[in-house]
């Protein structure tokens, strides 16, 4: 696109740290997961499982009653956090605190659950990625939108945009509009297709990684997992947003010659996480 930053291994090794030796679980970034309902418990696994193959130290996931097996059996190395309510989320309430959240994976809309996300942002400082039905729920309540905390970071696909702001009738208007947007409530866009775009108030960044293997259900729910993850390890919120588009990406530039695009499926995303930052780690040498 005309007068966007490219995004590639050269920009991103301009800022991805490597890990200290000495460092340790509790210094690394505890990184808090919002999200499942009865039915839709696999995306919240799939972005707790990416936080944590992403670096950081710790994740916890916050998630109806009826999860508490699902993601305890599928991921032994997050916690599990319950709401009081069996099938969806209806008061968000934790006793720590994280270095970042991620909301929305498989979240639904219910209404007790728009108000728990109403009262959560009310009191919520942590850096923040809200993606999926967090984000519509933002669209069916937009005076909600001013209580995000400066430079969350937002993830929508093209559908979840225009419920936040409204219909396009050509390219440029959706890019106007979607600066507009990133403008007025101070945040990050992370518009996602084929390419991604990050939109930080003016400044438009192209991503230069993936493929149509990424075009399969999920590959979202990993992203935001990846990119809180990253936010939780202490990377300002455009590195964040920009690390974590990217990685996604070379996951499956790296698998496709593999898998194929059509048995490409979201944990292998997760599963080729560890040869995507190792080439950026090789790069670098
Ligand atoms: N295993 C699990 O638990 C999973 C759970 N999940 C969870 O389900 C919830 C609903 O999320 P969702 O995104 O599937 O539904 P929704 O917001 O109605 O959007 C779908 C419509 O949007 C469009 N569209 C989408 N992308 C587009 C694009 N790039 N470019 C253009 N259009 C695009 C397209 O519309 P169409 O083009 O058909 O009009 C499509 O039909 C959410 O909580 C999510 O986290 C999923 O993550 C899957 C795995
Ligand atoms: N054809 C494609 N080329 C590159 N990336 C794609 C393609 N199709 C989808 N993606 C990526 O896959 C992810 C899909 O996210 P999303 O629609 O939220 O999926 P889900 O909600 O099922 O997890 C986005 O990061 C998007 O950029
Ligand atoms: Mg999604």
């Amino acid at each position: 696109m005309k007068n966007s930053i490219l995004i590639n291994k050269k920009s991103i090794l301009n800022y991805y740290k490597t890990t200290v030796a000495t460092t340790h679980k509790g210094i690394q970034g505890h990184s808090l997961l919002i999200g499942g309902s009865y039915g839709k418990m696999g995306s919240i696994c799939l972005s707790s499982k990416a936080a944590i193959k992403s670096g950081c130290g710790l994740v916890t996931a916050f998630i109806p009653e009826c999860g508490y097996n699902i993601v305890q059996i599928s991921i032994p190395e997050v916690m599990v956090l319950t709401d009081v309510s069996n099938k969806f989320i209806t008061k968000i309430n934790f006793d720590f605190e994280p270095q970042a959240i991620g909301i929305g994976p498989g979240l639904g809309t219910e209404s007790k659950t728009q108000i728990a996300l109403c009262d959560f942002l009310k009191v919520n400082l942590n850096p923040m990625v809200i993606d999926a039905d967090a984000l519509n729920i933002l669209g069916l309540n937009p005076s909600w939108l001013s209580l995000l905390q400066p430079k969350t970071i937002c993830t929508p696909h093209l559908k979840e945009l225009e419920r936040l702001i409204g219909k396009w009738n050509s390219e440029t208007e959706k890019i106007a509009k979607t600066i507009a947007f990133s403008k007025k409530y101070n945040v990050i866009i992370v518009l996602k297709g084929a390419p991604t775009l990050i939109i930080d108030n003016e400044t438009i960044y192209e991503n230069t990684s993936g493929n149509a293997a990424l075009a399969t259900a999920g590959s979202g729910d990993v992203l935001t997992g990846i990119i809180t993850s990253l936010l939780a390890q202490s990377y300002d919120p455009l590195q964040a947003a920009i690390l974590g588009v990217y990685i996604h990406g070379l996951t499956s530039d790296i698998a496709l010659p593999e898998t194929g695009y059509q048995s490409f499926i979201a944990s292998d995303i997760i599963n080729y996480l560890d040869k995507a930052f190792l080439s950026l780690e090789e790069y670098q040498k």
